[in-house]
């Protein structure tokens, strides 16, 4: 077994390590909760606080993907309109192109606009160090180079999120996304490196999901992670691997959405 894997039973995350945000729960209305379920209502919970913390007037912020950020979108609209706040969006895929420009807000991109203020983003898993496992949704390589690029990376998530150490709960593989012509030597070296490499497959479409940037994504199981900023510097270190959904050290504050309706954060170690 690798350094960097740890196949023992994840302890449970400790939730002594979280700070309660008091959400201004009167400003959520039934109306917007209607017909969402419990974990929906989490993740737009965690997204209207960390917008309403946040974001200020003025600001150039990253929009991440998935389905927590759409709520965030939709808060965000809702603040701009209330608000007259002048914000520019800078979007980290297609999708959230689309939600900037269906919401009406302000579309901006990376060479306009190369210093962000704030980035705010969903992840597939979130460990004790605030290190996170994105790119379920296939976005990861336009998430990282938005968030390398902002003052903060914020963090939404739901409680079921929540991981001691990443690969604790998230047990899809980290997604890697991969130069097409060479996904197959990419995957045998993934699999001399310890890990269970599968080519992800589009859903409504014959053949493998093709990514914003068209590439394929190669998700590949390592186990619970005890290290993972040195696996990923083996894998940075692969030709023709272009990115990884890791995104290590980089947030400094995740709001999740729990089950009872509370919001909790948990801000970054320090970090040298
Ligand atoms: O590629 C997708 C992104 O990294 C998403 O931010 C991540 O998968 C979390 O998505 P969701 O908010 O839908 O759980």
């Amino acid at each position: 077994m690798r350094g960097y894997a740890c196949r023992r039973s994840p302890r449970k995350f400790s939730l002594k390590l979280f700070s309660v945000v008091d959400v201004k729960m009167a400003e959520i209305s039934q109306e917007v909760l209607q017909g969402l379920d419990t974990v929906a209502q989490a993740k737009l919970r965690a997204a209207y606080a960390a917008v309403d913390n946040h974001v200020k007037d003025g600001q150039v912020v990253g929009i991440g993907s998935g389905s927590t950020v759409v709520f965030a979108v939709q808060r965000l609209a809702q603040r701009v309109r209330d608000e007259n706040l002048r914000v520019i969006c800078i979007p980290t895929s297609f999708q959230a192109r689309q939600l900037i420009l269906e919401n009406k807000l302000v579309l901006g991109d990376l060479n306009a606009n190369p210093v962000l203020d704030v980035a705010i983003d969903g992840a597939d898993e979130v460990s004790a160090q605030l290190d996170c496992i994105k790119g379920g949704g296939g976005c990861l390589l336009q998430e990282k180079i938005v968030a390398s690029n902002a003052d903060q990376l914020i963090i939404i998530a739901d409680y079921s999120k929540i991981a001691d150490y990443l690969g604790s709960v998230w047990k899809k593989g980290v997604p890697l996304e991969v130069i097409a012509d060479c996904y197959v030597p990419i995957m045998r070296k993934l699999e001399k490196m310890g890990g269970k490499p599968v080519l992800r497959m589009a859903k409504a479409k014959a053949g493998p999901c093709v990514t914003d940037n068209g590439n394929f994504i190669v998700d590949c199981d390592f186990g619970v992670m005890q290290e993972p900023a040195k696996l990923e510097q083996q894998l940075l270190s692969i030709p023709g691997l272009v990115e990884t959904g890791f995104f290590l050290q980089m947030a400094v504050k995740a709001y999740f959405g729990m089950q009872d309706g509370s919001v909790k954060t948990l801000d970054a170690p320090a970090r040298q």
